[in-house]
């Protein structure tokens, strides 16, 4: 089980609001949290290059540092990348592709994790998007309850692009931010909608310029809960997401998933589709 190391030092991040204030930081190599002293929010940043892409080890560490925010009951959580025109490129699709099948089971058991700890926290969240967020990539910044997008880049379940289906869960978690109509349309087309369509329809909250911009507006969310009790507040946004996550069946979904990856014709797209992001 991974800890995270946890020591006192100034932010690094000079320019930004952070920057101001003395941070306690809980770091691995592939993600790094910071909690401001100041604003109590914890800043939880991937950082796996070249495109965040989320594998075991990230999803595992991903999953600890969620727990790692609310045991030390931070304000709110900020999801953020530490890649330039990245967010996160969503699974890492060498774990689908060829897999070995007791790791492809941990690995999905451990997104659903991730899944479940994010969208069900009891903790405000919000996602500051400084990079494309295709895919999983989505699913995470959709999992928050507000988000910060910079100009010109992309979000959206492009499952049906690459040959695969995106699970149930995935399609309930956009669900809980755009008319369902919006969302049969989207995911069947597998589109990939440009921050400033992705703010028209509601899926970005806001744009912004730069990554501190980002990250200053989605502390400003989260500082909106500042006077409403937390526990109320908790029980409330649970009591809203309940029936998505009641509605994922763990073992059911593994099952699904473990058969579909390894349909031959899966397969086959995935390769051909990381084939084609290799020529890029
Ligand atoms: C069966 C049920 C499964 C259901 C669920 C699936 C959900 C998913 O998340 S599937 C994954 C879907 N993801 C994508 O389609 C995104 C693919 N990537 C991109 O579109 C682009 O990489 C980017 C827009 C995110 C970034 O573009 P950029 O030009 O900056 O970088 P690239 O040159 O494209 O990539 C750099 C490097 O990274 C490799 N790579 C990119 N995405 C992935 C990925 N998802 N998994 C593994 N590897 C990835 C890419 O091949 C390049 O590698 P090389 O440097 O070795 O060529």
């Amino acid at each position: 089980m991974f800890l995270p190391r946890i020591v006192k030092r100034m932010s690094p991040l000079l320019g930004s609001r952070m920057s101001l204030n003395a941070c306690r930081f809980a770091s691995t190599d592939l993600v790094r949290t910071e909690v401001d002293d100041k604003t109590g929010i914890a800043v939880v940043t991937m950082n796996r290059k070249p495109v965040n892409s989320l594998n075991l080890e990230l999803l595992r560490e991903l999953s600890s540092a969620l727990d790692a925010v609310e045991k030390n009951k931070s304000r709110g959580m900020i999801l953020a990348s530490s890649l330039d025109t990245v967010f996160s490129a969503g699974l890492d699709i060498t774990e689908m592709y060829k897999p070995d099948q007791a790791r492809l089971k941990d690995f999905w058991t451990t997104l659903q994790e991730v899944w479940l700890k994010l969208f069900g926290s009891g903790f405000p969240t919000a996602a500051a998007i400084n990079g494309h967020a295709p895919a999983g990539g989505c699913l995470l910044a959709m999992s928050c309850e507000y988000r910060v997008m910079r100009p010109n880049l992309t979000i959206g379940l492009n499952e049906t692009q690459l040959g695969i289906v995106a699970p149930s869960w995935f399609m309930s978690t956009m669900e809980n931010i755009l008319p369902r109509r919006e969302v049969e349309l989207a995911l069947t087309l597998g589109k990939m909608f440009s921050t400033e369509k992705a703010h028209e329809i509601g899926l970005v909250d806001e744009i912004v310029d730069t990554k501190e911009e980002a990250l200053a507006k989605c502390t400003e969310f989260i500082q909106l809960f500042a006077r409403v009790p937390r526990e109320a507040r908790a029980l409330t946004k649970q009591s809203f997401r309940r029936e998505a996550l009641q509605k994922l069946d763990r073992d059911q979904d593994l099952q699904m998933f473990i058969y579909l990856v390894n349909q031959p014709q899966v397969q086959k797209g995935l390769g051909l589709y990381f084939e084609s992001l290799k020529k890029k």
